[in-house]
């Protein structure tokens, strides 16, 4: 008998009270039916890991809707087409789910299961797992991974990744979409004046300014240094350039700390033209930037 074993008094394989066993496992296992009309419950259901708060296991037992029911609107149609999959092909289920708990609680649950033909429609085996908190960490770290870390705004990896996604819909459905390029004007003589800190802090009211100005939908990214983006989606170069000088304004009268109308932007526009690759857009903006800052600069260019 091993030390471990000696623990228990008992040897390996030996009988255990499985009901007893069950119960304690730090998940669910169960049996899910769904018969040829389409009811589903649960024949079997034991172990205590996913807590199932607030949801009658008997009740399961007649019909799998007391916790269906209980899905997060997204998920649900998500996990009945993997059911549906399942069932047709005879292929496992891997997924996981948001079940409400309250108004605005959700827990997280992983499901693993195994169908079988049964004479009566369809049998998984399966296990559920309590995966919470492993998603509220895997959130953070997309979070960490997706911001820029002085202002609090994407950073330049979310910032093309969403702007992939903005030109996928305006492709699609031939909506209009704009992209601003925003570099402020000398400053590197901000931080050669008042010290890098100072400059820290400019870029992140900067950022700040941006956020109250533009609208909800719109993307606004740091690029890098002291150059921002701002994709527009649902706005044509006419709507995009009054909204880029009102904000180009906004910041040449904000009080940055530092004696007022020293800080001021340039601003390079353009609006997708239609089945144009991204680089090609962002060049076309950057182009429209950089003749902004040829004339002069604290202006908008398009
Ligand atoms: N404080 C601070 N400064 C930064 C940061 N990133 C870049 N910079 C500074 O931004 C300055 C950019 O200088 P340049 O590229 O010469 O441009 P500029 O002085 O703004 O001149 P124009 O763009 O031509 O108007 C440099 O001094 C960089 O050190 C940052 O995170 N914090």
């Amino acid at each position: 008998m091993s030390d471990e074993n000696a623990m228990t008094g008992r040897g390996l394989n030996e009988p255990v009270d499985v009901r007893d066993f069950t119960q304690r496992l730090p998940g669910v296992i169960f049996q899910f039916h769904r018969d040829r009309q389409g009811h589903m419950h649960f024949p079997y259901l034991a172990g205590s890991g996913t807590g199932l708060p607030g949801i009658d296991r008997e009740a399961l037992g007649r019909d799998a809707r007391h916790m269906l029911d209980r899905l997060d609107e997204e998920d649900y149609p998500r996990l009945m087409a993997a059911i549906e999959r399942s069932a047709r092909w005879g292929i496992p289920i891997a997924t996981k789910f948001r079940l409400r708990l309250s108004s605005r609680r959700h827990c997280w649950v992983a499901l693993r299961a195994q169908p079988e033909n049964a004479p009566t429609g369809v049998l998984w085996h399966g296990l559920m797992i309590d995966i919470t908190e492993q998603m509220i960490e895997e959130a953070r770290l997309r979070r960490l991974s997706d911001t820029d870390d002085l202002t609090g705004l994407a950073n330049r990896r979310k910032l093309l990744i969403r702007l992939n996604e903005e030109i996928a819909k305006s492709h699609r459905h031939g909506t209009p979409l704009s992209l601003l390029l925003l570099d402020l004007d000398y400053f590197k003589r901000i931080n050669d004046t008042w010290g890098h800190l100072q400059g820290d802090q400019v870029l992140s009211e900067l950022a700040r300014l941006c956020r109250e100005r533009m609208r909800q939908e719109d993307i606004i990214g740091r690029l890098g240094g002291e150059e921002f983006a701002v994709v527009m989606p649902l706005t044509p170069l006419v709507a995009s350039h009054p909204l880029a000088d009102r904000l180009r304004q906004a910041i040449a009268e904000h009080d940055f700390g530092i004696a007022t109308g020293q800080i001021t932007v340039s601003i390079g526009l353009a609006e997708y033209r239609l089945g144009e690759p991204r680089d090609a857009l962002i060049a076309r903006a950057d182009r429209s930037l950089y003749a902004a800052k040829h004339q002069g600069r604290n202006r908008v260019v398009s």
